[in-house]
């Protein structure tokens, strides 16, 4: 059995690696404020997909993970999984960008306690805002890969005060282990989805839009719709993780992505097709877009041994399942 500490364990993320460590025998400690804004959910009344109060080694701490972390010194985790961070998708990177930066100091912290209590290894969510935004403009986007950051060079503007927290943090874990020995491995995941995620993200709303208007000659999305994501099923991302977390010692970063571009408006005709209709999908364009192309090249993925296999179409139709059984 191995003993876990996973920050920010009652997210979107969090609530997935809780499940494969209990599933898997192990003892979880997950901390979680569950924050407005940021997708968590109390444990007491279960989560959309289990129970985690049923297993016996599910321990909660309902609370900021800084306050747990002066209150704790626990010295024997294997692993931390350190997701805590504030974040709720577009409208609040763009519209709240100084609460974001909380999470530089949510990291600063996580920093300073491992160098304390020393565990075992960390498995960082950094962010593909991490990379430089020039490289994902209209005119001139490619695809990310891990070595277009190097902190011995020049880094370019990450995506927001989001993107400078989780850069920050890949750096700090740069230098947690040259200076002081702490394994960890840092993940920059694109665009995840599941059928359990918060409706301030793209996915959960734009399939239950589709449902919501089966039959109309019209569906919208944000922006143009012409921006293109990098979408990954949560699973695959939690696979990605699993298979390739002890490879890497050193702070080293690894994408979780599939290499596929996919547009909002691509997006929104395969959910409404999955609905049986075919709309025009059409921009809003007063709401935010973010940046026009973000995708992940998946060679060192490769590598290490892990690629993706649920297609973005199965993970569509995965949600909207379980929507209309809910619905029903
Ligand atoms: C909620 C909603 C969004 N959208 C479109 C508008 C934007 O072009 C896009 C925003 O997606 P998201 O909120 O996932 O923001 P990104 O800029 O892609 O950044 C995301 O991916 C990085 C890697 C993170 O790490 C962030 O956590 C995450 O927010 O979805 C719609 O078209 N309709 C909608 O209802």
């Amino acid at each position: 059995m191995k003993k876990i500490l996973i920050t920010g364990g009652a997210g979107f993320v969090g609530r997935r690696f809780v499940k494969r460590h209990l599933d898997l025998g192990n003892e979880v400690h997950c901390v979680d404020p569950i924050a407005a804004d940021t997708g968590g959910i109390d444990p007491e009344g279960g989560w959309p997909l289990y129970a985690p109060n049923d297993y016996e080694s599910f321990h909660f701490y309902k609370q900021d993970c800084r306050t747990w972390f002066r209150e704790h010194r626990d010295d024997d985790f294997d692993y931390v999984f350190h997701l805590a961070a504030m974040v709720g998708g577009r409208a609040m990177i763009e519209n709240n960008p100084l609460a974001v930066a909380d999470d530089l100091s949510i990291d600063a912290e996580y920093w300073q306690w491992a160098k304390a209590a020393k565990p075992a290894k960390t498995v960082c969510f950094s962010s593909s805002a991490a990379y430089p935004i020039g490289r994902q403009r209209e005119l001139g986007y490619e695809l990310l890969s891990e070595d277009m950051i190097q902190f011995d060079d020049d880094i370019g503007m990450p995506d927001m005060s989001y993107g400078w927290a989780k850069l920050t943090c890949e750096y700090l874990a740069l230098l947690a282990y040259e200076k002081h020995g702490l394994k960890s491995v840092c993940y920059r995941p694109f665009s995840g989805y599941g059928e359990d995620q918060d409706e301030s993200y793209p996915f959960p709303s734009i399939c239950k839009r589709a449902m919501a208007h089966v039959g109309e000659p019209t569906l919208s999305v944000w922006g143009t719709g012409d921006q293109m994501r990098d979408f990954i099923y949560i699973e695959d991302c939690v696979d990605g993780v699993l298979t390739t977390m002890d490879k890497i010692d050193n702070g080293d970063a690894l994408n979780l992505s599939t290499g596929i571009y996919t547009s909002f408006k691509q997006f929104a005709r395969i959910a409404a097709e999955e609905c049986g209709y075919e709309p025009e999908v059409v921009g809003l364009s007063d709401k935010p877009a973010g940046v026009f192309a973000r995708g992940g090249c998946t060679k060192k993925q490769a590598e290490y041994g892990f690629k993706a296999s649920v297609s973005f179409r199965e993970g569509i139709k995965k949600a909207l399942a379980l929507f209309a059984a809910r619905a029903s």
